[in-house]
């Protein structure tokens, strides 16, 4: 197969879809693969890695989009980007489709198969290719978040872990899964006050052995969601139904009753986020103020540290990766996780909770793909 991957556009995006470390995998599996020129420079790959590796850099995304049969990014595809896919070909990247109904129809319209990172599965219940992000950008939030509460930053000039004699900062994270793990890691590291608030008993379990007493934790209600965001300075969000819509579990009117100067990293706005005043941010003007709360709300945190990042997310995509390219529709049909990540295919919505966040009619993956 001819794989191609061009150089992310999104705000200060420096990931990108294959290093060379990727690509030298597929070239071994037989297949062709070209890269945009400069595709690695956020990463210190030049062209000369991605020659030695095997790849043809070619010099715009055009080309990528016109010629390959698969097309590998990080980011969604922006405007631009939608309007070059097309029927036949294979998109294999984040989509976040449903808080994003403008994408979700450029995609429709292309035709192309679209399997979206963030819902495949695996046999233990988890969302193996959102998970080194959401670690990325679970520890992200906590530094995001301690940089926002200083005065200087319009926060409430509070240091996280406080010092002997003065108490530590409190943090609430909504959402014990893999982002609020690591955010919680990172606030403990740092002398926060945490408490983890979750759906999931199973997994407060789960948490509550891990920290041993380190952390509280609590079931997530509207009670104890308004007493530990009211008592917070730093809310981490970070829930999610996958696929879906992040529930809106902070509104307008209880904001108001934050402190002044406390901050909110909602990491769950690539699903639309998890407070009603959040809306999406860049890298390049990442905080926005509410009633006196500072909202950061950047929906690619893992792209700010694209060295770590971009590799931990090409460990966790290439083996699905090379699937499609050795076996294409073949490799969907054929895995049931990889049939959880098709979002979009020849004009039909595959995916249950994005049809219905989106009000398309769900086709599912076993009929488009003729799955017995
Ligand atoms: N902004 C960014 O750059 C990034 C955003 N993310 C996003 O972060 C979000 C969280 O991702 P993960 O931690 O990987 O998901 P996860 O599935 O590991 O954890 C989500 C947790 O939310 C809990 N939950 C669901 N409804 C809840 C409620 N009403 N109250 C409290 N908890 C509830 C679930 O039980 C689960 O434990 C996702 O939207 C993901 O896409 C991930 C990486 C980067
Ligand atoms: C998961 C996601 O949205 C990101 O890594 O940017
Ligand atoms: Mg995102």
């Amino acid at each position: 197969m001819r794989v191609g991957c061009p150089k992310e556009i999104k705000n200060h995006e420096y990931r990108v879809g294959l290093t060379p470390g990727a690509v030298r995998e597929y070239v071994a599996h037989g297949h062709e693969v070209m890269v945009e020129t400069k595709a690695g420079a956020g990463i210190g790959a030049d062209d000369d890695a991605y020659r030695a590796a095997g790849a043809r850099i070619v010099t715009t995304a055009k080309e990528i989009f016109e010629k390959a049969d698969m097309v590998v990014k990080v980011k969604e595809p922006q405007p631009g980007e939608w309007a070059q896919l097309r029927e036949g070909q294979i998109l294999y990247a984040y989509l976040h489709l449903a808080p994003d109904p403008d994408q979700a129809a450029g995609l429709l319209k292309s035709g192309v198969t679209a399997v979206a990172y963030e819902t495949v599965t695996d046999d233990r219940g988890g969302l193996p290719l959102l998970a080194p992000m959401s670690e990325v950008a679970g520890r992200l939030s906590i530094q995001a978040g301690a940089t926002a509460l200083q005065k200087a930053n319009g926060g409430r000039g509070i240091l996280l872990g406080g010092v002997p004699g003065v108490e530590p900062a409190r943090v609430a994270i909504l959402g014990g899964g893999v982002v609020g793990l690591h955010a919680a890691k990172m606030a403990a590291g740092l002398g926060a006050d945490i408490t983890i608030l979750d759906r999931s008993i199973p997994r407060l379990r789960q948490l509550d052995d891990i920290f041993n007493g380190r952390v509280h934790t609590r079931y997530s209600t509207i009670d104890a969601i308004e007493e530990e965001v009211f008592a917070a300075d730093l809310v981490i969000g970070a829930v999610l139904i996958p696929g879906a819509a992040a529930p809106r579990l902070v509104t307008r009117e209880m904001l108001s009753a934050m402190k002044k100067g406390s901050v909110i990293v909602d990491v769950a706005i690539d699903q639309g986020g998890c407070f009603e005043t959040s809306h999406a941010t860049t890298h390049s003007e990442p905080t926005f103020e509410v009633d006196g709360v500072i909202h950061y709300c950047v929906a690619n945190m893992p792209g700010a540290v694209p060295i770590t990042s971009a590799q931990a997310l090409n460990n966790a995509t290439l083996h699905y990766g090379l699937q499609l390219a050795d076996k294409g529709l073949k490799a969907i049909a054929e895995d049931r996780h990889l049939r959880a990540g098709l979002n979009v295919h020849r004009g039909r919505i595959a995916n249950k909770a994005v049809a219905e966040a989106l009000g398309y009619e769900l086709v599912s993956p076993e009929a488009v793909l003729n799955v017995a």
